[in-house]
């Protein structure tokens, strides 16, 4: 039975350098076997998970010997942190390691979404020439609204304030004289502003009571209607009826998701066929470049408990 188990994908010369000092099952399937992997999980010291595998209930129940899960990636919401602690397991997230890449997605998604030009592509193949119509908006000297102010919020910040955006946030954890916001080009605003000023407002909170529905009709309305909304955050922070209304409607210009209220995204919900809205499958914080770093990263924290553990 191996003593490490991989339940989604992870880069292969991490892989490679936790199967030199131990028994590794990696199988990227696994996260939809659950009885597969219960029964794996028998006598496994480590799990490493990205962001659909359930670690709590009936797996945690199922891995007796577990001493450490390793998160690749930064999202706790899909393990039970407060029962790994009560039986101490360790749990070890790639943290800092894919901020780079949602900062990325973040500034491509506000500039797709004020430019608009990109959604005219079978139109332009099939001979249309919708000049005046495509005309979109600059980026520089718009505002950018950033929900949360923290390691990711902060790399999209400096970005941002390069292409010549004024960039504004919100963090209900940081007083408004902390030198982050300073130090990243950003000032302080209530979310109030944030909402009512920012031409695109990006969102960089957890999923917690506090954030569910944060973004839903009331905050939607608050919103310009020639603004647009960045979720690479986590789905449940945004009303995803609330949206497509808002879009439909015209009282948004243009939306970009990266994260659901459930993931995969069921087909034949509200979002299907909305105008100016982008999709993306949970891949903003997923580069061929991050999955290096978060992969090492992981498979270094994980040795190292299994390491401490074993002395
Ligand atoms: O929490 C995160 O870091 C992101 O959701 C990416 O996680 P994933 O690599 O597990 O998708």
């Amino acid at each position: 039975m191996p003593d490490i188990v991989v339940t989604e994908f992870m880069d292969e010369a991490a892989l490679a350098a936790l199967r030199g000092r131990h028994k590794v099952h990696y199988d990227p399937a696994l996260v939809d076997q659950p009885d597969a992997l219960h029964a794996l999980l028998k006598d496994a010291r480590a799990l490493i998970v990205r962001n659909r595998t359930q670690v709590r209930g009936a797996l945690l129940t199922a891995a007796p010997r577990l001493e450490v899960v390793g998160r690749l990636g930064v999202g706790l919401d899909n393990i039970d942190v407060e029962a790994c602690r009560a039986r101490g397991i360790a749990v070890r997230p790639a943290t800092g390691a894919n901020d780079l890449a949602v900062a990325e997605y973040v500034i491509c998604g506000v500039m797709m979404l004020l430019r608009g030009a990109y959604h005219a592509s079978a139109e332009v193949a099939g001979g249309a020439w919708p000049r005046t119509r495509l005309m979109g908006r600059e980026t520089s000297g718009r505002i950018l609204g950033l929900v949360g102010f923290g390691a990711i919020a902060r790399e999209t910040a400096r970005r941002a304030v390069a292409l010549g955006m004024d960039v504004i946030a919100n963090d209900p954890f940081l007083d408004a004289d902390n030198p982050a916001f300073a130090a990243n080009g950003a000032r302080p605003a209530s979310l109030d502003a944030v909402l009512r000023d920012a031409d695109a407002v990006s969102l960089h909170v957890p999923l917690t009571a506090e954030t569910r529905g944060l973004i839903g009709a009331d905050a939607l309305a608050r919103m310009r209607p020639d603004a647009v909304l960045i979720n690479a955050a986590r789905g449940g922070v945004v009303d995803e009826a609330a949206l497509a209304e808002a879009l439909k409607a015209g009282r948004l210009a243009g939306a970009m998701l990266d994260v659901f209220e459930t993931e995969p995204l069921p087909g034949g919900g509200p979002l299907e066929g909305v105008p100016n809205l982008i999709l993306t499958p949970h891949i903003a914080g997923v580069t061929v470049e991050s999955n290096v770093r978060v992969s090492e990263a992981v498979a270094i924290a994980v040795a190292q408990v299994l390491q401490e553990k074993a002395a």
